[in-house]
């Protein structure tokens, strides 16, 4: 089976112009027809080996030499016509020309077999012709598809070179606009680096200044080094001088120290021997001025007599027929204070004991009187410095004794307490907590013959003011207690305690004393069908105590074998600072006024008897 090449094939159904036209195709043509869409050869071969498409539009005439033809029949196939059959048929009746064509000229005549079969040769070589250059120019056409193809292929590559490039360049953009970020960034940091390169410039300018300025000043200070130098040379010389003299001071120091010591513990015992001497209890008496201002009358003070004091009284005559009778008490004591005597003075007399107490004695001191003889007033005083008692007086002078002490080695300790008694009982003067949780208190003795109260407040105390804190906390005290019961403060003695310790850690010496300061209830005899009730407890529980007191002050001074301390709370509580090495001393306080004869000559009476 012969193969045509689909693009002749078509040609030669599409184009019906002529047959020549087919054949002269010219360049233009090619082209226009490289544009025409190829069709698969194989498809012509089937349309040339099959049957020709129904819709083929009628074929045109085809002309070999210049001659006009029939048409092909409709399978495009030019079959020969049935020769055999034409001949043997009535064809050779018809008229034929002598070349053998058609008397038109055109058609050859059907005898004319040769003629037509030349034609058919003539077509065939036509059609052979025809095929060669739709082949050649199939042929073209493919290469040029090859070459297009490759040429496809190229720029395929090239566009996917280009397309890697364009992403590489993509990706350089993007690192691209970092290292834009990045130049800014460099360029304003070098532009703060330059303007810290101007500020250091200039720095550095003003450092040259300053450092030859010191260099200046260094070759100054070298001067004045080699001077110094030379200085402490000299100033070494003199330290070794010096220190060879402050080991030879140390040693005198040490020295006198242990002098000093000695001399304080000769002083003690010095001091100790004259508070003998004087008495370890004394008494002292002391007239508390007329409240207005008048001369005493009764009570003669000898003016250059200190210690003794006369009750002088006239009792006249009952009947007028005998002459007033006189009559003087004369008594003696350690020392007489007239109502002039200022709280200084009284003070002056009693500040030896309280040194006493600071060297390890206990000392008691007293305020024995009627009411309103100026017991307090002698004790506490009032709050005006220059009419301060012997209460803060004593602790500020032992508060400035222990001080000084402190140089020679010595420390110490300090506790108050303040207690009142009244009808045999014990309160507390520095108890803060709630009025009907009071508690209640009893004299207990240790072993080591060491008297406390229980439940009582012992405050430890460093300074004078604290200890006014705790007497005006005491007066608060006694303030409430008055307010229930009229005059209570007469009626009951209060006892203030401090105790000391003070311990001299380098010589190994201690030392333990008592200060006691007692202001007495007042000492007036009531008549006794005056008194009832709870009056007549309350005298009985001060004649008791203040009569005991006496019984033990005067056993004391026997030096009895039997002191009846427990005979009273009052004396069961001082007996630590009553009796042994104790000083006692006692002030008897008396009121000027005429119509307190009677308790001023009983209560010089009691003191006179304590004395003797
Ligand atoms: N030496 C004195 N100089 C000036 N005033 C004094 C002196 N002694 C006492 N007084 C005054 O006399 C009054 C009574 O004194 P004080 O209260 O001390 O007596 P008292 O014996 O303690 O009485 P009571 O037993 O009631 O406590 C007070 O106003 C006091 O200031």
């Amino acid at each position: 089976m012969s193969r045509l090449p689909v693009m002749s094939n078509k040609r030669v159904l599409t184009n019906s112009s002529s047959s020549e036209n087919i054949q002269d195709v010219g360049p233009a043509q090619k082209k226009s027809r490289k544009e025409l869409v190829p069709v698969k050869p194989q498809a012509a071969a089937t349309v040339i080996g099959g049957r020709r498409p129904p819709a083929a539009a009628p074929r045109p005439p085809l002309s070999f030499n210049g001659c006009k033809h029939n048409p092909l029949p409709p399978s495009g196939v030019v079959k020969p016509p049935i020769a055999s059959t034409a001949a043997k048929g009535t064809s050779m009746k018809q008229p034929v020309a002598t070349n053998g064509t058609k008397p038109g000229g055109s058609r050859r005549l059907p005898w004319d077999l040769k003629g037509k079969v030349s034609d058919m040769e003539d077509r065939v070589r036509n059609y052979q012709t025809r095929v060669k250059s739709v082949g050649q120019e199939n042929e073209d056409l493919k290469s040029a598809l090859a070459q297009n193809q490759v040429k496809v292929g190229e720029m395929e590559d090239k566009l996917n070179k280009q397309k890697i490039q364009i992403s590489s360049y993509e990706v350089e953009l993007r690192k691209l606009s970092g290292v834009r970020e990045e130049l800014d960034k460099v360029s304003s940091d070098r532009s703060f680096l330059q303007r810290e390169l101007t500020n250091l410039e200039s720095k550095h300018r003003v450092m040259e200044t300053l450092r030859d300025s010191q260099e200046t000043e260094l070759q100054m200070l070298k001067m004045k080094l080699s001077v110094q130098e030379s200085t402490l040379a000299r100033l070494q010389t003199t330290l070794r001088d010096t220190e060879e003299q402050v080991r030879y001071l140390k040693v005198t120091v040490s020295e006198q120290k242990d002098e000093l010591h000695a001399g304080e513990m000769e002083r003690r015992r010095l001091h100790n021997s004259i508070q003998e001497l004087k008495g370890n209890i004394r008494v002292f008496c002391r007239v508390r001025p007329l409240v207005d201002g008048g001369n005493l009358k009764h009570i003669q003070l000898p003016a250059n007599d200190n210690k003794t004091i006369t009750l002088a009284k006239t009792e006249e005559s009952h009947t007028g027929k005998a002459a007033d009778t006189h009559k003087n008490y004369n008594f003696s004591f350690d020392r007489v204070f007239s109502p002039s005597a200022s709280q200084q003075e009284v003070f002056e007399e009693i500040s030896l004991l309280v040194q006493s107490a600071l060297d390890g004695y206990n000392v008691c001191c007293f305020a024995y009187g009627q009411t309103g003889s100026g017991k307090t007033y002698t004790m506490e005083g009032d709050e005006f410095d220059q009419s301060r008692g012997v209460i803060p007086r004593a602790v500020q002078q032992i508060f400035k004794a222990s001080e000084k002490l402190g140089a020679q080695g010595w420390q110490f300790t300090f506790t108050a307490s303040f207690v009142e008694i009244y009808n045999e009982t014990l309160r507390d003067l520095l108890y803060t907590g709630k009025a009907n949780k009071r508690p209640e208190h009893e004299i207990r003795k240790s072993t080591a013959n060491e008297v406390t109260i229980t439940n009582l407040t012992y405050k430890s105390v460093s300074n004078e003011d604290q200890v006014l804190g705790l007497i005006e906390l005491a007066n608060q005290n006694r303030a409430t207690a008055q307010t229930a019961q009229n005059d209570r403060s007469s009626r009951s003695h209060s006892v203030f305690q401090l105790d000391i310790e003070g311990m001299n850690a380098g010589r190994d010496i201690k030392c333990k004393s008592t200060l006691c300061l007692v202001d007495l209830a007042g000492s007036e005899r009531m008549v006794k069908s005056q008194s009832q009730g709870e009056r007549f407890k309350e005298m009985t529980a001060i004649n008791g105590s203040l009569s005991n007191l006496g019984i033990v002050i005067a056993a004391l001074a026997n030096k009895e074998s039997y002191v009846p301390y427990r005979n009273s709370k009052l004396t069961y509580l001082l007996q630590g600072c009553l009796g042994g090495n104790s000083k006692t001393l006692m002030f008897v306080n008396i009121a000027p006024e005429l119509d307190s004869f009677g308790e001023t000559l009983n209560s010089l009476r009691f003191a006179s008897k304590v004395r003797s």
